[in-house]
């Protein structure tokens, strides 16, 4: 922790900054390189004091180098404060995309690669399912559909809500052959054991119906979230398969990339998100259906057997 190492740091940086009359206007001129030095000083355990001399040895004005160094550790703990409050990560479902190939072989399939995106994990892939294999899916619902529901966070059971005006129904998994099949190729695509799959649901959306914006994970903020845990963990990831091919409108929307993928029949969207929380940048709606009708499979990924 010497201060000479200190003071020829600063000195580098300080070099490329603007003349002290120019950096007496605000401390806002500090170049986001002289912040990352001043945080990995602090980090180094270096004192205030002994970075502020740094600073005024190498030509800052005291005043200005103070107001920056306040700025910059005050915003630098509001961060880290930040980060701290985030539950842990968790594993996630992924496909293997090493290589970034335009296809990729699942299980009996050999699948397209649309789009990848990290932030939010989000990857589009075009021919996942053959247009019988999505005719036969909606034919085997469609006799099983009811009003849908949502989780209700109080108690941990399901109610019919405002936000979900569409009807679904779930399948048990492994319940057919077909489903079978599906869940064979889901598994190998984004590397996740069939039995930490939720059954598959079917959700069909008339003109007008919408899933507003939301998130796929349990609110670990509820009180009846610890009860659906107990049963696979959290969600982790989410594929959302397109059954028909819709008139107008009816995409998925990610709002906070401004993403909306359009549902295009056999085509599918994965998304995964590493917490329960809104870091994950996973909120997603299924937009109005403008003209025609709208049918889709979701396969939710827990984090652990889904029993
Ligand atoms: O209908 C969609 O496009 C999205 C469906 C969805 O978000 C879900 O099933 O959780
Ligand atoms: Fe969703």
């Amino acid at each position: 922790m010497s201060t000479q190492t200190v003071s020829s740091k600063a000195s580098a940086k300080a070099s490329t900054q603007p003349t002290q009359a120019a950096q007496a206007s605000s401390a806002q001129a500090a170049s986001p390189e002289l912040r990352q030095w001043i945080i990995e000083q602090a980090q180094a355990g270096h004192s205030p004091e002994s970075v502020l001399k740094a600073m005024t040895d190498a030509g800052w004005h005291e005043a200005v180098a103070v107001a920056t160094l306040e700025d910059t550790l005050a915003g630098h703990l509001a961060r880290q404060r930040e980060q701290d409050a985030l539950p842990p990560p968790s594993p996630v479902p992924e496909p293997d995309l090493r290589g970034s190939p335009s296809s990729v072989f699942a299980h009996d399939r050999e699948v397209q690669v649309l789009l990848s995106m990290r932030d939010p994990r989000v990857v589009v892939f075009g021919g996942f399912m053959s247009h019988e294999e999505c005719d036969a899916l909606i034919e085997l619902a469609r006799p099983r559909l009811a009003r849908s529901e949502t989780v209700h966070n109080e108690t941990g059971g399901s109610e019919v809500n405002e936000a979900r005006t569409s009807h679904g129904m779930f399948f048990q998994r492994g319940e057919s052959e077909l489903l079978r099949r599906i869940e064979a190729r889901i598994a190998a695509l984004v590397n996740w054991p069939v039995e930490n799959g939720e059954g598959v649901q079917v959700l069909n959306y008339k003109p007008g119906a919408e899933y507003k914006a939301h998130y796929d994970y349990f609110d670990p903020a509820q009180p009846g979230t610890a009860t659906i845990l107990k049963r696979g963990g959290q969600r982790v990831g989410t594929l959302v398969m397109y059954l028909n091919a819709v008139e107008a409108g009816g995409g998925t929307s990610f709002p906070d990339v401004q993403l909306e993928v359009a549902p295009v029949k056999g085509n599918a969207v994965f998304f995964a998100y590493d917490r329960a929380h809104p870091s994950s940048r996973s909120l997603h709606g299924g937009s109005p259906v403008v003209a025609g009708e709208k049918w889709v499979a979701t396969k939710w990924m827990r984090q652990g057997r889904f029993d």
